[in-house]
This record gives structure tokens, sequence and C-alpha cells, in this order.
């Protein structure tokens, strides 16, 4: 028996842009504070090479059902292409061809060596078994071998929405057993489980990314100044929408720092509590009950828009695309829009949070952790070595060393010269999850530095300064490409 699958609706009702009309619409408003020729813009704005299919899954009743599958990769003007998977009912090909553009975007915002790519299937994951998600997997992971589109060199997917690191490994492990002579095929996915070449880090980068990008502005006099607001995270309140990979580790990273999370909204629940959530505890309470509902310690809210519409200082879109949008942007109290999700606004919602004086901090920035670390990994996997190993003692015998010398010259024994030190940061050395920390912070703070010298310097929005960042990165790699040709 063969079964069809009915797409699932989410936010397809809004009468706005698509999703790739919207990335098209802030690349030509930020094209024009470029000054690039209009043939390179073109050159830029056109997805490279698209594959489109549909794989035949066996269920585990015995019947078939069809999925549609995509894999875009945008811009081929550095290599590898680099971007997540999708799983979702609603993916189609213009949702993975915006994706994809964004992420060619976002790695040159942050200045990372790869072309932007996106792939995904319309599935609803949640609905297959765990043997129903690998025969999935597996099965697109040898059409997209077979078709130029998953290898080291070429294309390397990460996770995204509805994946994580169990797909990452059934799709690394495919590709290494067609290709069991390249050396670097554990390098063709990333964000894998640790065992198999994943990365410390890479579970909560994008969250903590987001913390990053976040704490970058609130602690910026200029900005706080302009939106009314005091710096600093501490006490600042949060509402964040989606309360996966994003959203969740962003709230826990946020809360660690002395910021409330008042508000989280789901897809099937909301909750909200003036005084504060803990983002663990309503972890672990949606792991178990796979919803909000009857959780003890928020109020539980059953429309999204009216979470939206209460006081808090920051909201983070941390889901899918065209979340606030026309019909809600006007509803938002806060101050501070960050987003987490891939396309939470669209124009015509940026145009009003503009109006109302809500900062939006754009997505190719704020989002950029994920992708910021799966370069760690795959730059791990390529060299075949934990980052730091070789240093790691060395560095930890060096400050030693250093510490017995001041003890030393000032009569002191080594204990009271260390006093107030953290024990680990001079006795150990940098453990892979210390430099995957700080290689992230040090990625994120620049590139937000370089977004505000360029959005102060045009006078335009963050979200605007950032394309123009990334488009001039682009035009510079794509010249440095041709030379010779
Ligand atoms: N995972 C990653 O490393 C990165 C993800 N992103 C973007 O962040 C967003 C979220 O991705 P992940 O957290 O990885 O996905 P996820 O699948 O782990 O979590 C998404 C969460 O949003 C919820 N959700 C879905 N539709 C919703 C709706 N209409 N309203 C409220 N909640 C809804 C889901 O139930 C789920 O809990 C996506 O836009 C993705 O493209 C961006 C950069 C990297
Ligand atoms: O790590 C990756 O390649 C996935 C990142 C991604 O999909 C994103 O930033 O939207």
């Amino acid at each position: 028996m063969i079964r069809h699958l009915t797409r699932r609706m989410s936010h397809s009702h809004i009468n706005e842009p698509n999703f790739l009309q919207m990335v098209n619409i802030f690349f030509d408003k930020a094209s024009q504070y470029t000054g690039m020729r209009p043939e390179m813009l073109e050159q830029i704005k056109n997805t490279d090479t698209v594959l489109q299919m549909t794989i035949p899954l066996a269920r585990d009743d015995g019947t078939i059902t069809f999925h549609r599958a995509y894999r875009a990769q945008h811009s081929h003007h550095k290599l590898p292409c680099k971007g997540g998977t999708r799983y979702s009912p609603n993916v189609d090909l213009p949702e993975i061809e915006a994706l994809a553009f964004l992420m060619t975007l976002k790695c040159a915002c942050v200045n990372l060596p790869f072309g932007g790519g996106k792939g995904g299937i319309e599935v609803d994951a949640k609905a297959l078994s765990e043997a129903e998600r690998e025969r999935l997997t597996r099965r697109y992971a040898l059409e997209l071998g077979k078709k130029g589109f998953l290898s080291p060199a070429i294309d390397v997917p990460g996770p995204d929405l509805g994946t994580g690191e169990q797909e990452m490994a059934w799709m690394m492990d495919t590709f290494v057993s067609h290709h069991p002579k390249n050396l670097n095929g554990i390098a063709t996915t990333t964000g894998k489980p640790i065992e198999l070449g994943g990365i410390p880090g890479r579970a909560e980068s994008t969250g903590l990314g987001v913390f990053y990008g976040v704490r970058e502005f609130l602690t910026d006099n200029y900005y706080m100044e302009k939106v009314g607001l005091s710096t600093g995270i501490a006490g600042k309140t949060f509402i964040v929408q989606g309360f996966g990979n994003v959203g969740y580790w962003a709230a826990h990273f946020l809360h660690k720092e002395g910021g409330k999370i008042l508000g989280v909204i789901e897809h099937n629940s909301c909750v909200f509590n003036e005084n504060g959530i803990d983002p663990d505890d309503l972890k672990n309470f949606l792991v178990q009950r796979k919803s909000f509902n009857g959780y003890p310690k928020a109020e539980i809210v059953k429309d999204q828009n009216d979470v939206y519409a209460r006081e808090c200082d920051v909201v983070i879109p941390a889901a899918i695309e065209r979340s606030i949008n026309g019909t809600n942007a006007g509803l938002l109290k806060c101050k501070v829009v960050a987003e987490g999700a891939n396309g939470p606004t669209t124009p015509l919602g940026q145009e009003i949070l503009e109006k109302n004086n809500v900062l939006v901090l754009p997505d190719l920035l704020m989002n950029a952790g994920g992708v910021t670390v799966s370069y760690f990994e795959y730059v791990k996997n390529l060299g075949h070595i934990k980052p730091g190993l070789l240093t790691k003692r060395w560095g930890a015998k060096r400050n030693q060393n250093i510490i017995e010398t001041i003890a030393k010259l000032k009569n002191l024994d080594t204990k009271e010269a260390v006093a107030g030190l953290k024990r680990v940061q001079y006795t150990t050395g940098a453990s892979e999850l210390n430099l995957v920390y700080s290689g992230l912070e040090q990625i994120m703070t620049e590139a937000v530095q370089e977004t505000k010298v360029t959005s102060q310097k045009l006078g335009v929005n963050l979200r605007i300064a950032a394309y123009v960042n990334s488009l001039k990165r682009i035009q510079d790699s794509t010249l440095e490409g041709t030379i010779g040709l």
C-alpha cells in the first residue's frame, strides 16, 4: 500500500512575500549600499545548483510513503558548501533555496571559508520510528552522494530543524561505507556525536552564539540608550519562541547569566511566568511530556500572540521563518528582537518593529554560532586530531612554571600565588570545549563589532549592515577565484 504525505500549515496563511522573496528583498535593499556592479550582485543572488528528488520510504507497517527531498548549493564562491538539513512537513524548494542563500551570507558575515548550502526532506520526523528515520536518512545521503551533493570537498551538511547528531552520524556513515578510500570521509557531515568525530559544544553552539550576540548589544551603551534600556543581561527579561536546540540553549545561557526567561512559545502550547522560568526544568518537562500542558510552575497560554504581547525586554524567535510578521509585529512590547531562527522576521514585520523603536538583531549574525562550531568540527576532522591536543600539556606546564617563578620572586608559596585563579586554568591547559567556546566567542564578537561599524557608518539597520559586509566578502572571494581564468 502506498501513502502520501499531508503538509502541515505553518505561517503559509500570511499574505506576505514567501521566505525566498523575503531574503531577496533584504538582499536588494542592502545591494544599494555596496556600490557593486549589477552583474556581480546578480551572480551572488542566484542559486548555483539544486537537486530535487522523491525518496521512497518503507514504513514499519509495510506501506511505502514518498517524500520530496532537496539540497541547494547556493554559492560555490568558496567550497565546500555548508548548511543544515531540515526535516519538516513544510519543506519545499523555495524554502531550501532561501535557507541556502542565508547560509552563503551567514558564512561570509562571520568570515568562515564556506559557500552556502541547505537540504531537507518533506517529512514529519516526529511521526517516524527510529528505524524509519534511519532508512530515510541513509537513502537521502546515498542519493546526495551519487549526485555530487555530499562530500567533504564539495558539500558538507549539518543539522537544522528536525535533525540532530543521529542523522548526521547516519549520513556520514553512509558516505564512508560507499567511499572507504576517502581519508576525509568523516568530514562529510558536522554536528555528529563526539564519539563519531563530533566536537564538544556543537549541540549548544547556536544558542551560545545567540547568547554572545545578545550580550554584545545588551552591554553596549549606544544601543541600550537608543532603545531605553540599562546595560547588562542580569535582570533583563526574555520571551523565546521555539524550545528546541537553538531556543533552549539560548535561554539556558541567558538564565545562567542572570537573565529572566518569562515566556516560552512552542507549536502546541506556551508558558508564561512574570517571576521567571528555569529553562532546564522546563526542558525536562517538555522532553517527558511533549508539550508544556500541565507544567505546574507557569501559566499555560494557548495563543502564541498572547505571549508575544506581554511586557519583556527581548524576544528571541528560535523556531521557524516568518514568525514575526505584519499580523503580530505590532503586538510586541519588547525593545529588542534577537533572531535565533533563520528568517523569523518578514520585511513588513521589520518595518513595524522599527517604527516602534525595536532593535532587530539579524539572523545571519545572531545564529551563526552553529555553523561556526561546525567549521571547528570540520577542521578537526580534516586534521585528524583533537583541537589543542599537541599544546595542552605544554601549556599546563608553562603555566605551572610561571606560577612557581612568581611565587619564588614574591616569596610566596605556590598556593598563595594562585589564589583567585581557577585551578583548571593553570594546571590542566585548555580543554577541547574551552577552545570551542573561546573560538566561538571570538568569531561572534568580531562579527558583531564589524556589523555595528557598518551600520553606524552607512546609517542603515543591522540587517542591512550584515548583508553589506557579507556581499563585500563574497565579491572579494569571487574576484580572487576568477583571477587567471
Ligand atoms: N540547529 C542549528 O544549529 C541551527 C538552527 N537554526 C535555525 O533555528 C531554528 C530552530 O532550529 P532548531 O532549534 O535546530 O530546531 P529544533 O527542531 O531543535 O527546534 C525547533 C523548535 O521549534 C518548535 N516549533 C516549530 N514550529 C513552531 C511554531 N510554529 N511555533 C512555535 N514553536 C515551533 C518545535 O516544536 C521545536 O521545539 C530554525 O529556523 C533553524 O533553521 C539556525 C542556525 C543553526
Ligand atoms: O552547521 C551547519 O552546517 C548547519 C548550520 C545551519 O544550518 C544554519 O546556520 O542555519
